[in-house]
């Protein structure tokens, strides 16, 4: 097929020639998804875009992933300094965006303290437990009428985060809390401006900006009061908590260490917005396969009636028994490739990758699309939904390593697990207590996705009939 190359430079090709100033924005305007897809088979493993003037390498290929991002995870971990960033003053903070030893000891240290959430009486089951008995009764409350489940499921999720982050759950109805979310949300939306306005600086002087950091002010504000009421109560009950504890140990021990108030409050915002939506998004999807799939919800609720039955709702012990919802679980992210070119990173230096050369300040994106889809991979049925493919003759559950939803490398998402146990706790419930029935018999709602940061489900609506009832 048709691709440019840049001999002068040896970039990495291009699929098609950039425009002056745009560059391939017009083209990636509207859905990066068939464009990539199309470009892949054009120029092969990795190509060249332009946002504007700014080059961006996207990389393909499940091998070449890995020996770019895991190999060479010390060249290929940073992430780009946003615009937000800039503007609020407070660049190098957090985890998201941050990059170099600060990042390092923040996401370290937030790791750590999510994993002690975990192990041994694990805080954060029983939360998400908590939670998905109140989601679950706002659901029954809704006595199998036609319902939207995306508003409330992102209450939720956003709940889990914040009993996590506090100790502390909310009415759906909470004032502060609606206004958080609702906050959030336009925070989600905006960084797709925000993208915009990396590539054309000049943007910024003529609209937006103002709005942005006026909303990132709101939200900072109430996440600083979360911190205040959270901050002095037992290390053992929230993160927030035992993020001062560990500094305070630290600060005494005379270890040099970042953690401070500002890398606190920006790693609180971190999680809130990487962990809410992203969650809210997968179970979205998990429950439109489902009306488009009534064999597939069937199996998964015999299993669970085999496996638990109904006289108690499942819990995190009993994940091991339902091998075909994990697989149901697994394939949801596969196919709904939620983050399809996972999370945006740049180049601090001039690198080579098979003799091509990155320039220094490039960005860089694996194409988690082009693996989590790839024919060579799946077999010809890629792009059909079939949660046995990840289950082996024995009837055990198959991990295979090019399931690759939460990225690879240094960056890999750090709620991974966290994102596993509410999956399973959400969706084993869901399906125990309720049948999941499209409004109109025989017309499940399409399976078409709205294209932004992540691939959010079209909005449907759906009935929940209590399986009790029926
Ligand atoms: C199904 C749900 C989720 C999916 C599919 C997902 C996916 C991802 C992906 C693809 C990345 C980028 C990795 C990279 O740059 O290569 C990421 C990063 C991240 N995720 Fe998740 N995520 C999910 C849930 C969560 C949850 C629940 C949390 C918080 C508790 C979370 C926190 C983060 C953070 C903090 C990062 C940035 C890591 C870093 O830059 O060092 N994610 N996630």
């Amino acid at each position: 097929g048709y691709c440019l190359s840049n001999k002068t430079l040896n970039l990495p090709p291009c699929p098609v020639r950039p425009l002056p100033l745009v560059g391939h924005l017009l083209a990636l305007k509207t859905d990066r998804r068939p464009k990539f897809k199309q470009w892949r088979e054009q120029c092969g493993d990795m190509f060249s875009v332009y946002l504007g003037s700014q080059l961006l390498v996207v990389i393909n290929d499940f091998q070449l992933i890995k020996e770019t991002f895991v190999k060479r995870a010390d060249e290929f971990s940073d992430r780009p300094v946003s615009f937000l960033d800039k503007m609020t003053g407070q660049q190098g903070r957090g985890i998201v965006m941050n990059s170099g030893h600060v990042w390092k000891e923040q996401r370290s240290v937030a790791l750590s303290i999510l994993r002690k959430f975990g192990f041994g009486k694990n805080v954060l089951a029983e939360r998400v437990q908590e939670e998905v008995s109140h989601y679950l009764d706002y659901l029954s409350s809704c006595d199998g009428n036609p319902v939207d489940i995306k508003k409330i499921t992102t209450e939720s999720t956003a709940n889990i985060i914040c009993s996590i982050l506090t100790g502390k759950r909310y009415e759906y109805t909470h004032p502060t809390f609606q206004k958080l979310i609702k906050e959030i949300e336009r925070y989600f939306i905006s960084n797709k401006q925000e993208a915009t306005i990396t590539c054309f600086p000049f943007l910024k002087y003529l609209s937006g900006h103002t709005n942005m950091t006026k909303n990132m002010d709101y939200i900072l504000k109430i996440l600083r009061e979360f911190i205040v009421k959270s901050k002095d109560k037992d290390p053992e009950d929230n993160f927030i908590a035992s993020y001062v504890s560990e500094k305070d140990s630290r600060i005494v021990n005379g270890e040099a260490t970042t953690m401070d108030e500002i890398n606190l409050l920006r790693s609180v915002l971190d999680l809130f917005v990487a962990g809410t939506e992203t969650t809210s998004t997968t179970i979205c999807w998990f429950v439109l396969y489902m009306l488009n799939y009534p064999q597939v919800q069937k199996k998964i609720f015999d299993e669970i009636n085999t496996q638990i039955g109904s006289g108690r709702v499942p819990s995190i012990q009993d994940r091991p028994k339902l091998v075909y919802l994990n697989a149901a679980i697994k394939e949801t992210q596969r196919f709904a490739s939620i983050v399809p070119q996972s999370v945006i990173r740049s180049c601090s230096k001039t690198l080579t990758i098979r003799n091509y050369t990155i320039p220094e300040g490039s960005l860089i994106v694996p194409n988690l699309d082009s693996v989590l889809l790839d024919k060579n991979i799946w077999g010809s049925d890629a792009d059909v939904f079939n949660p046995d493919r990840f289950i082996d003759t024995n009837g055990q559950l198959k991990k295979p390593e090019e399931f690759i939803p939460f990225g690879v490398g240094r960056r890999v998402c750090l709620g991974e697990s966290m994102a596993k146990t509410e999956l399973f706790l959400y969706l084993s419930s869901l399906i125990q207590r309720f049948h999941l029935l499209p409004v109109h018999p025989d017309q499940p709602p399409p399976m078409d996705y709205i294209f932004g940061l992540t691939m959010i489900p079209k909005s449907y609506q759906l009935k929940l009939i209590e399986r009790a009832a029926i």
